[in-house]
């Protein structure tokens, strides 16, 4: 009987579409001694973008463009907390640039110019460069200028000059959801956007906003930066967030947090019903002793 299973033959199998060949020009250093046959792995999709929350913190970022789009890029940043944004646009400016100037002086630096290439040879450089100009030739300028200096940059609405795309976000509180279409249908992506937003309860926000507080107070108890104490505290936030449900954890106050982390070092994982059985009990016990000592005085 032929045996066409191709782990069975000494050639090695072609690669299905889209996976990397190996080059045999180059020598590969990655050597294992595992079964690379192994097909329980997912498989790798390529085309698609790296999908990042990016932290812009203190690095300076450019952008330029004084229009509507450039108004757009500038919210976005500000949402990221960016605080040193350098604008470079000359007059007149969008009233919402106008704005933000206004309220956010101290993380952005107005240039009322055009675009000079000394703008990216500052000290530091930028970080990441948006431009949103309405002139194609000076946008690939700064791409080409972007490019010799190794400078991530999105030229708006020009996907061959971006190393990155923008998307179309969903923000509450502390959640955010970005919706790529990987340049195929931007306008569909803002609608497909909207549906995803309106399908999510309305409490999710304070929900994530109480899961971060409990894993806060989680690490003040359990602060060991131990592989064992690691593994301990995680398999006790999933279970957390796997056995509350999402009005639960919205509604969970600090008294609820602190009943749940009593369970922590023996690894008991209350619910929500345990949790207030147990704040009904403590509740009784309280109200026991002041009967009591009422009673004694
Ligand atoms: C590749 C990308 C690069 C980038 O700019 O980062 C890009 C490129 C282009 N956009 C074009 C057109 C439009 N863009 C919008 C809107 C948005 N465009 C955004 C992102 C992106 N646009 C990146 C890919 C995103 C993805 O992969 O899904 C959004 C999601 C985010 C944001 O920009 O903040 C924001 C919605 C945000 C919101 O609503 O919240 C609308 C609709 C509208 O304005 O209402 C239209 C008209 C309708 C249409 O064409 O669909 C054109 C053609 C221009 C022309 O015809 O000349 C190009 C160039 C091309 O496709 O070649
Ligand atoms: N706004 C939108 O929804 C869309 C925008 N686009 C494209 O996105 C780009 C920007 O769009 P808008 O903001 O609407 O354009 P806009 O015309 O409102 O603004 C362009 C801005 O670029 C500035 N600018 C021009 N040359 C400059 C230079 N050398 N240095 C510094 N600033 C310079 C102008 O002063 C102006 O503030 C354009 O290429 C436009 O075609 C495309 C499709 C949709």
């Amino acid at each position: 009987m032929a045996d066409d299973d191709p782990r069975h033959t000494n050639t090695p199998p072609a690669p299905p579409a889209g996976q990397d060949t190996p080059n045999p020009t180059t020598t590969n250093t990655n050597t294992v001694d595992t079964d690379t046959t192994d097909e329980s792995f997912p498989p790798i999709t390529p085309g698609g973008s790296l999908m990042l929350a990016w932290q812009p913190r203190d690095r300076p970022i450019l952008l330029v463009g004084g229009g509507n789009v450039a108004a757009s890029r500038l919210d976005h940043l500000l949402n990221a907390s960016a605080t040193s944004i350098i604008l470079i646009a000359p007059p007149p400016l969008h009233p919402s640039i106008l704005h933000r100037l206004h309220t956010h002086p101290s993380s952005i630096t107005h240039h009322p110019r055009l675009f000079l290439p000394s703008d990216l040879t500052t000290t530091p450089p930028p970080s990441l460069i948006l431009t949103a100009v309405d002139d194609p030739a000076v946008s690939s300028a700064i791409h080409a200028l972007a490019v010799a200096s190794n400078i991530p940059i999105n030229v708006a609405d020009v996907p061959p000059l971006c190393d990155f795309y923008f998307g179309a976000i969903h923000r509450a509180g502390p959640l955010q959801i970005m919706v790529s279409t990987n340049g195929n249908g931007p306008r569909l992506a803002a609608s497909i956007r909207d549906r995803i937003a309106d399908s999510l309860p309305k409490n999710i926000p304070e929900a994530i906003a109480n899961v971060g507080i409990l894993r806060k107070k989680l690490r003040n108890i359990a602060s060991a930066g131990t592989t064992g104490e690691i593994s301990k505290r995680m398999a006790f936030m999933s279970a957390v967030c796997d056995s509350w449900s999402f009005e639960q954890l919205a509604e969970m106050t600090e008294a609820d947090m602190d009943v749940i982390l009593a369970g922590y070092p023996d690894g008991t994982v209350k619910s929500y019903d345990d949790v207030k059985k147990v704040e009904t009990l403590m509740a009784a016990v309280h109200l026991g002793e002041a009967a009591d000592n009422h009673s004694t005085t």
